[in-house]
């Protein structure tokens, strides 16, 4: 008997309920569609060749994992049912409220929003790595790899690539699941993820047993997880280290990394968001070079970075907002005076040109800022618009290394903008960046690509020298090791003038014969501080350098130190200089600090018994104490 259309429609039915309840039972994608080589009891590793379109996460679930989901949901639906069933009543009442349920509902609605949006949040901030990391390295990664391993392009990377957040660190593991038929080439797959994950020295570990075959790379030559000073074999590589490369560290299988300020790179940046060891690498830097003979100049604007270079011979600490536009001033002096003494005597000349002379310039946004907010306080009428500072700076940058002038600069983001241009950033070969951001990568050293995943290690860096980067384990030195290193070195030596410079000074600091300072001129070379903190140290090559402040030693420094140059050249005793210039200090405290703090400047003569000290050295050390300084010329 043939069938009628209504009979073959109901076995169609039929059959479709059939299969359906086979595919929910079974946890199969409801369309049919096999979409990944998931099974009943195991998870998919990939999707299947010839599939087309999306594949949603749930495909690659285990029969049992979608089935447990799916019975989950219908239980829930089926008791939200049975609760309206056995609360007809209720539901009922509701319903005739009609305006009071809405506005419940409203209230609760909001309330519910907000909840969810601040969840939201959270979790949006919580896995921001998380979506980092497949963003710019497993994705990448995914499609480098997908063809020569043969899965589909639809494969969800997470389910064959697992790549710790932290992949750079030293003892992580990164697994990569391989297909079972194995028809690939290992080296082609070994160097896409070595390329495509930046890494260094890593080994790989196949293993292609079994139905899960996978490869494990890891880590094996690594810098030492510390080097630290007080360890013998470190402290014999600092002590071999040339007087022009002090070592920054060591890196991958024991090697040495420093860089050569003569041959390399004459100045260094030092790139690092809070915490990342900023302070550390230019300990490690500044106190191998105190130790052969440099001189530095630390300007450090935040006041406390460096207290363990305060008061030693050699160092100008500056603190002070004025203090650091001056020291600036002097140095783009001291430059040109440099390259005038090399180019007529040349460049060997190293005795005639001066002791090798660091400028460390802490944070580097802030301090530019303030330089030209100080500036534009104290300029005149008729003076140049751009800080005097900041173009003693760029010119001392563009000097280069014969001039042995060496700039260190530190700053959490170095933008172009920070530094006065992109070509004034151009100048630093030689970068070293910790705890970076891709952008800050990118920003710095993108000749290096791709960039190596910054580590959160303590002191691990890249240095990157004449593009390439190096891993490397920064040298710690505690303050009191880098104190004791940076003192018993040779003693930094006084330099004159050359005998044969054909030009005495154009310009520089003359004392009447009343003491006062007077004249100063353009290109005059630097009567370097004397102040408070470098009273240990000899001027740098200069004639009768006299022990001025420098603020009364520059042409443009109009500093507000500059109309009391006169009262700053008297000598008082403390109980003088408490009553009429530094009031805000008592008596005691200037005792407890003539006593106790090594950057106290010297005496220069005596009344009696009493101690005499020059008024002007008394007020810059004020000025550029740690604590909160007296007098101050910072302007926030
Ligand atoms: N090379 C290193 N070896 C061992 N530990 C280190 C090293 N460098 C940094 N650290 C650790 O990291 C801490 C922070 O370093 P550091 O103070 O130099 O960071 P910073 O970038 O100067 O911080 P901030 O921006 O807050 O001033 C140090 O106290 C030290 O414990």
């Amino acid at each position: 008997m043939a069938q009628t259309k209504f009979d073959r429609q109901v076995e169609e039915t039929a059959e479709a309920v059939m299969f359906g309840i086979g595919r929910f039972l079974g946890g199969r994608d409801m369309d049919g569609i096999k979409r990944t080589d998931a099974t009943f009891w195991h998870p998919a590793t990939r999707v299947l060749p010839k599939v087309e379109g999306r594949v949603s996460r749930s495909s690659y679930r285990a029969g049992w994992q979608r089935l447990t989901f799916r019975m989950t949901f219908l239980s829930a639906a089926g008791s939200g049912g049975w609760w309206t069933w056995e609360n007809q009543e209720t539901a009922q009442a509701l319903i005739e409220h009609r305006d009071a349920t809405l506005h419940t509902l409203q209230t609760g609605g909001i309330g519910v929003a907000s909840a969810a949006a601040a969840g939201g949040v959270a979790y949006g901030w919580l896995t921001r790595e998380r979506r980092e990391l497949m963003r710019e390295w497993v994705v990448p990664l995914h499609q480098a790899l997908h063809r020569p391993l043969g899965y589909a392009e639809q494969t969800d990377p997470r389910m064959y690539l697992h790549v710790p957040k932290n992949f750079s660190d030293d003892d992580a593991q990164i697994r990569v699941g391989l297909p079972t038929h194995l028809a690939f080439s290992r080296d082609l797959v070994a160097d896409l993820i070595t390329q495509k994950l930046a890494l260094e020295s890593v080994t790989f570990s196949w293993h292609p047993e079994g139905r899960t075959p996978y490869v494990l790379v890891k880590k094996t030559r690594r810098p030492p997880k510390k080097a630290a000073f007080k360890d013998p074999k470190v402290r014999e590589l600092v002590a071999k280290a040339p007087e022009s490369a002090p070592v920054i560290g060591i890196g991958t299988s024991g090697r040495t990394v420093s860089v050569d300020l003569d041959a390399e790179s004459p100045h260094i940046l030092v790139n690092a968001s809070t915490g990342g060891g900023k302070s550390v690498i230019l300990r490690c830097i500044t106190c191998q070079m105190l130790h052969t003979g440099s001189h530095a100049y630390i300007l450090d604007f935040k006041r406390i970075s460096h207290p363990w270079a305060r008061g030693i011979p050699g160092v100008t600490y500056c603190a002070d907002i004025a203090d650091i536009h001056d020291a600036l001033i002097e140095l783009g002096m001291e430059g040109r005076r440099r390259v005038r003494v090399a180019d007529e005597l040349g460049i060997d000349a190293v005795d005639a040109i001066g002791p090798r002379l660091l400028i460390l310039f802490e944070e580097v946004n802030a301090t530019m800022r303030q330089l030209a907010r100080y500036w534009e306080r104290i300029r005149e009428s008729g003076d140049p618009k751009v800080s005097p500072a900041i173009d003693a700076f760029n010119e001392v940058l563009y000097m280069g290394r014969q001039v042995r002038m060496h700039v260190l600069l530190v700053a959490q983001s170095a933008t172009a903008r920070a530094l006065g241009g992109p070509e004034v950033r151009e100048q630093f070969a030689t970068r070293i960046l910790a705890r970076y951001s891709l952008n800050a990568w990118r920003m710095l050293a993108g000749e290096v690509t791709p960039a190596p995943k910054s580590t959160k290690h303590p002191g691990r860096a890249q240095v990157v020298i004449g593009g390439s980067a190096n891993e490397t384990q920064v040298l710690f030195f505690t303050d009191a090791e880098a104190r004791e290193w940076a003192t018993t070195g040779p003693p930094p030596t006084a330099k004159t003038r050359p005998a044969a410079s054909p030009q005495p000074a154009p310009a520089q600091l003359q004392k009447a014969a009343d003491g006062s300072a007077t004249a100063t001129v353009d290109d005059a070379p630097p009567t370097l501080p004397t102040a408070p903190e470098t009273a240990a140290q000899p001027a740098l090559p200069t004639a009768q350098a006299p022990a001025a402040d420098p603020a009364a030693a520059t042409p443009a420094a109009t500093s507000p130190a500059i109309p009391a140059a006169v009262d700053d050249d008297q000598a008082v005793g403390l109980r003088e200089a408490h009553e009429h210039h530094l009031p805000e200090i008592t008596i005691a405290a200037l005792r407890y600090a003539r006593a106790n703090d090594r950057t106290f400047p010297r005496p220069v003569g005596k009344r009696g018994a009493e101690l005499l000290y020059r008024v002007g050295d008394l007020k810059r050390w004020a000025r550029n104490r740690p604590r909160a300084a007296v007098g101050t010329t910072d302007l926030d």
